[in-house]
């Protein structure tokens, strides 16, 4: 301590010297004038975005960074469109510019019209690579139309509706240990939603993306489960600003995602949370084991029986056999998915189909506890429907017209991803604000979906009969409504999400009733990616069999 403490006290005399000398005095005079420039001079009198509304540049260092990580997600965003209107400038850390649209104008520009000039920036496609793999959710240009186009048969419709029956052994699952529970508790018991609803969507996207049987609903040691229940609770505010900052440095995404960079993480420790860096990495080590594991083993099950090879409806045998035509078509290609590509890909969908779906559940049934009249009129919907079939298809899931306003409801209020970012690749204008080429642009979505302008006074209320009432003339289908944003890049899970979800709710609101955990509870979200709920979402949960039975 004390030697560390001298080289501090030598370094901080010899600097001083330095600083003294001709040469050394210019180096420090130059660097203080740029500081200046770019944390004063060019925000406030050159940039092109200088006359755009805002909170303004209030501390020169920090900008509204610590007003932005601290705050729950886009709640800071949606005061200032409150007073500034449609596009906000304001600061990142030292002077960094950011603007924020939210009119369908812009979202149009830079997500459908032009996507190619408005890329995710490379920080982000970074963290995402590290967490979510280097799939979907990190390509660009070409190469994810390519993919894209490998991955949409997927996704189709006739595949959705097949798997739909597989959510159900799952939910039931759910369903089962959830009236044990109540069963031992005689009948109310305070349930946290968040971490069962992040079992579940586990186990069933591990079943439809792998064909895989997680099991992470009975098995608590479930190594996937665990390793994915620590990575989401990594996922807060300032740890997402810490690692964004991190992956900016020229090597540190390579490092982070390599076999090298995994047997010497312990490096990580001495950086600024550097402990949860080291964790993170360690959990992407495991949860990339575990999917290699998994696709050796489908490989093998698909070469020793062949002709099952039509009947599997999961995502990775429908790639293992889109590659398998290919190579029968054209057997000296190389031009086929590779086998460490295939992991990224059902990484990407394991990671972004999960813990967006569980916390898009939860929410709903948070919103449906706080408001037990379009509760009841659900289960009203739902009772009749579930005493004919517990199961129902798809198109009888899509029926239920209470049912869609309470999930398009619960979408809007409180989107399961928040917010996203894109970078102006091009100097151009937008929304009739000249952006310069670099500029990061956030896109709040739920601030989108809850602009007064379009939804009214009680914009901000969980109101599901408003999907029932004429819409305003600023309505815009695609662009008010924006959970899943729009163009090239949108979800390609969100019929499978929507789907999932209202499977789900059918079920519980069919068996249970819920119920705020206590007086005065106010839910908040914890994380930035998604919309993780800060204390796992206790709530009292009540089984509606029993009920009816006494
Ligand atoms: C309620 C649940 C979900 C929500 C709210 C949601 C939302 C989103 C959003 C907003 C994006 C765009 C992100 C951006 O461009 O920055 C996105 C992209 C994506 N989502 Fe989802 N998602 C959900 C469920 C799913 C599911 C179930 C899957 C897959 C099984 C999935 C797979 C993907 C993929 C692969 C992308 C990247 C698409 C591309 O860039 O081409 N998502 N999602």
């Amino acid at each position: 301590m004390r030697t560390t403490s001298n080289i501090l006290v030598i370094a901080f005399n010899y600097a001083c010297e330095i600083m003294t000398t001709y040469p050394g005095r210019t180096v420090s005079g130059l660097t203080a004038a740029l500081f200046v420039y770019r944390i004063f001079l060019y925000p406030t009198f050159l940039s092109p975005l200088r006359n755009v509304p805002g909170p303004g540049l209030q501390n020169p260092v920090l900008g509204q960074y610590l007003t932005v990580i601290q705050e729950e997600v886009c709640i800071p965003m949606r005061e200032w469109t409150k007073v500034h209107g449609r596009t906000v400038r304001y600061f990142g850390l030292f002077g960094k510019e950011r603007i924020l649209f939210i009119s369908p104008e812009a979202l149009h520009q830079m997500f459908v019209q032009e996507w190619l000039s408005y890329p995710r920036p490379a920080f982000l496609r970074n963290i995402l690579g590290l967490v979510a793999g280097y799939g979907l959710l990190t390509v660009t240009g070409d190469e994810h139309k390519q993919l894209r186009k490998a991955m949409n048969p997927a996704f189709s419709l006739s595949n959705l509706m097949a798997q739909t029956e597989m959510y159900y052994d799952h939910i039931e699952s759910l369903v089962e240990i959830l009236k044990e529970q109540l069963r031992n508790a005689s009948g109310e018991h305070i349930v946290p939603i968040y971490p069962w609803a992040g079992k579940l969507t586990l186990d069933i996207i591990c079943d439809t993306a792998f064909g895989y049987k997680t099991r992470s609903l009975h098995d608590t040691d479930n190594e996937l489960a665990t390793a994915y229940h620590q990575l989401v609770s990594l996922q807060s505010l300032r740890n997402i600003a810490q690692l964004a900052a991190f992956m900016s440095l020229p090597g540190f995404a390579k490092f982070t995602t390599s076999e090298w960079g995994y047997r010497n993480r312990r490096i990580l420790r001495f950086l600024p949370s550097g402990g949860s860096l080291e964790l993170l990495v360690d959990c992407m080590h495991r949860i990339r084991g575990i999917s290699a594991q998994m696709l050796r083993e489908k490989i093998v099950d698909l070469s020793v029986s062949p002709h099952d090879i039509g009947t599997k409806k999961d995502i990775m045998s429908l790639l293992v056999q889109a590659r398998q035509a290919e190579l029968e078509l054209n057997p000296t290609t190389t031009d086929v998915i590779s086998d460490k590509a295939m992991i990224d890909q059902i990484l990407t969908f394991l990671s972004a189909g999960h813990e967006t779906t569980a916390s898009g559940i939860s929410w709903t049934l948070w919103l449906l506890a706080k408001d037990p009249e379009s509760q009841h009129r659900l289960r009203e919907e739902i009772a009749p429907v579930y005493a004919a079939n517990p199961r129902p298809d798809y198109r009888t899931l899509k029926s239920l017209s209470w049912l869609d306003c309470v999930i398009n409801e619960s979408l809007r209020v409180l989107p399961p991803v928040p917010l996203t970012i894109r970078e102006a690749g091009k100097t151009a204008y937008v929304d009739g604000v000249l952006v310069p080429k670099g500029t990061i642009i956030t896109c709040p979505i739920r601030v989108v979906n809850t602009w007064k302008h379009v939804w009214g006074e009680d914009a901000e209320d969980f109101r599901p009969s408003r999907w029932l009432e004429p819409m305003s003339k600023d309505y815009n289908p695609t662009y008010s409504h924006f959970p899943f944003i729009a163009g090239p890049h949108a979800c390609i899970g969100k019929t499978m999400a929507v789907s999932e979800m209202k499977a789900v709710i059918f079920a519980l609101i069919a068996n249970f009733e819920f119920e705020p955990a206590y007086e005065g509870q106010i839910a908040r979200s914890a994380a930035a990616i998604t919309m993780k709920p800060e204390d796992g979402m206790p709530l009292r949960v009540t089984a509606i069999c029993r009920r009816e039975s006494e």
